[in-house]
């Protein structure tokens, strides 16, 4: 489109030219250079659309986009036919496709492509937070998140380890309680899962815990489910700005701001009371982590430059919301799919509970220390992240500048996205890959292999920041649910779908399971935290 402009305003020159110099320039001459012109911007235009990895092409000004479909089942056909590195325009935006597992991991190691897309939904982020920021202002937010996440107990060694693990075993057991009081009756598992994660994360970043039914909670709850069903609704608009002002879709992008200003309302009642009890001694959450690197910076004299001059409060909402986000909706989601894949597996399930019977025993509940020694269970949850690749295009890198990858040419700001369910259902890398199977993980010595084309949390520079505080959530709740129950099919329904609902994440349709008893129910314990909903 660009090209074209600047071509008609090159003939547009030279005509006048011709009107300018009059009689002294005939009238053939300029016709001929122009044609030069024009064939010689032609050839530089196709030079550098052929310098483009291949792919489809589209009608003008939307490209691909009327084809799109759902786009990581799209984008897996069209690497079908044009191979591990294609490339489409949708609408104004260049999208390059990467599914070879090598390519991946040779981009995403380059720094060039920590960049994000910019996009409306970029624009009302505003470039802050972690996983919208780029550039130094992400680097540096990385590096702290990173240290002071590892303090707080996302590491596999040392004290955090267990305050950690604390933290989950409370959310653990009272997400045990709470099935019990289904008594084996059908159940929507949604919801519970919801509440147990949600309070882990919540607990991490905020000190702060919801009780079943609190109003509060089912709030923001709806408000995170409802901003993953807008972000696959103005998804849109990232390709064709006008979209987002077409009837209907000009509210969901309204709505999204609006949600975003009442979790950040939330968060603020929550930063200002952390500010009256703050310990610069004591960080008890995140929070507090934050407001005292606030209050050090300003002590020092640093306060303009934190958060590369940012609005300080602003840049706590949206790390939190963030962590929100992102360490709710996944886990929650691939715990619902390891329930979707126990139930159409019960050759599966009985293994996972013979090796929790042999290993732990009924007397008491698995914990973090048992992971080794229950590889079955763990490749379970594996294989689940696996076939369930809940977050197939990662979330969009962007080229800082023009970069060269295998010999082609990806332009600064064009869309780059890895395509990890294609990855993940290669086979020519696993065998049988739309088989469940989690004994593909173990190899011939009995341990667990991870192999380097198993990338359900990203890799590179800007791989998922919390992939072991996922780790261990999701061992300890799938470990605990089934060991303490039996999760069955509801007489009458089909087995849930393996078709999921396509939003920030991919989730499993709404499905109903019965959870029968094994043991005794457990006590809860987690006094240490403060009951929203209590006061
Ligand atoms: C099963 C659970 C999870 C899965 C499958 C998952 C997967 C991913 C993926 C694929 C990415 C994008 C990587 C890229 O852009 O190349 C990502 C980014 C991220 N994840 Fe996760 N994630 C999970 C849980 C979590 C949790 C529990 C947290 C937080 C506590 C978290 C925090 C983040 C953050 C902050 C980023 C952005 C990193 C950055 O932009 O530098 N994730 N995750």
């Amino acid at each position: 489109m660009l090209t074209m402009l600047s071509n008609s305003r090159l003939l547009w020159g030279l005509w006048q030219v011709y009107n300018y110099c009059g009689t002294r320039i005939s009238l053939p001459l300029v016709v001929v250079a122009g044609v030069v012109v024009l064939a010689s911007r032609l050839v530089s235009m196709m030079r550098e659309i052929r310098s483009l990895p291949p792919g489809p092409w589209g009608p003008p000004v939307v490209g691909y986009l009327p084809f799109l479909g759902v786009r990581h089942k799209t984008f897996l056909e069209l690497a079908r036919n044009y191979g591990a590195l294609f490339s489409a325009r949708l609408g104004n935006q260049l999208t390059v496709v990467l599914s070879d597992y090598k390519l991946i991991r040779e981009a995403f190691r380059r720094e060039e492509f920590t960049g994000r897309p910019s996009t409306p939904l970029m624009h009302t982020l505003d470039g802050l937070g972690i996983i919208n920021s780029e550039g130094r202002l992400w680097k540096s937010q990385r590096r702290f998140l990173h240290d002071k996440l590892r303090e707080f107990g996302m590491t596999y060694m040392g004290n955090g380890k267990k305050v950690m693990e604390g933290r989950i075993k409370n959310e653990v057991h009272e997400l045990i309680a709470n099935i019990h009081r289904s008594e084996g009756a059908p159940v929507d598992a949604n919801p519970l899962l919801a509440l147990g994660v949600s309070n882990v994360i919540c607990g991490i970043t905020m000190s702060v815990r919801f009780n079943h039914g609190d109003e509060r909670f089912e709030r923001l709850n709806n408000l995170i489910e409802e901003g993953m069903r807008l972000f696959g609704e103005v998804h849109y608009g990232e390709y064709v700005p006008l979209y987002n002002y077409l009837p209907g879709k000009a509210q969901a992008q309204e709505k999204v701001v609006k949600n975003r200003e009442e979790m950040f309302v939330f968060y603020q009642t929550l930063i200002d009371e952390h500010r009256e009890t703050l310990n610069l001694d004591n960080a008890r959450d995140l929070i507090d982590v934050y407001l005292i690197e606030i209050e050090k910076a300003k002590i020092e004299g640093r306060a303009g430059e934190l958060f590369e001059g940012r609005d300080h409060e602003l840049q706590i909402k949206q790390i939190l919301g963030d962590l929100f986000s992102a360490g709710m909706e996944t886990i929650k989601s691939s715990l619902l799919w390891m329930l979707v894949f126990m139930l159409r597996n019960p050759d599966v399930k009985r293994l996972v509970q013979e090796e929790l019977d042999t290993v732990i025993g009924r007397d008491r509940l698995p914990t973090i220390e048992d992971m080794p020694t229950l590889p079955y269970t763990e490749t379970t949850i594996l294989e689940t992240l696996r076939m369930s690749s809940i977050v197939p295009l990662a979330t969009t890198h962007s080229p800082t500048k023009d970069v060269h990858l295998n010999g082609y040419r990806i332009p600064a700001g064009s869309q780059v996205v890895p395509l990890i369910n294609c990855v993940h259902m290669d086979p020519n890398l696993w065998d049988e890959p739309t088989k469940f199977n989690p004994s593909r993980f173990i190899d011939d010595t009995g341990k667990i292999r991870r192999p380097e084309f198993f990338m359900p949390f990203g890799v590179g520079r800007r791989m998922c920041l919390g992939d072991v505080l996922a780790r261990m959530e999701m061992f300890m709740f799938f470990a605990c649910m089934m060991h303490q129950f039996d999760v069955q099919m509801v007489a009458g329904d089909a087995p849930p779908s393996l078709e999921g609902t396509v939003g920030a994440t991919i989730a499993p349709k709404a499905f109903r399971v019965r959870f029968v008893p094994r043991t005794v129910p457990v006590v809860p314990d987690h006094a240490h935290l403060r009951h929203v909903g209590a006061h």
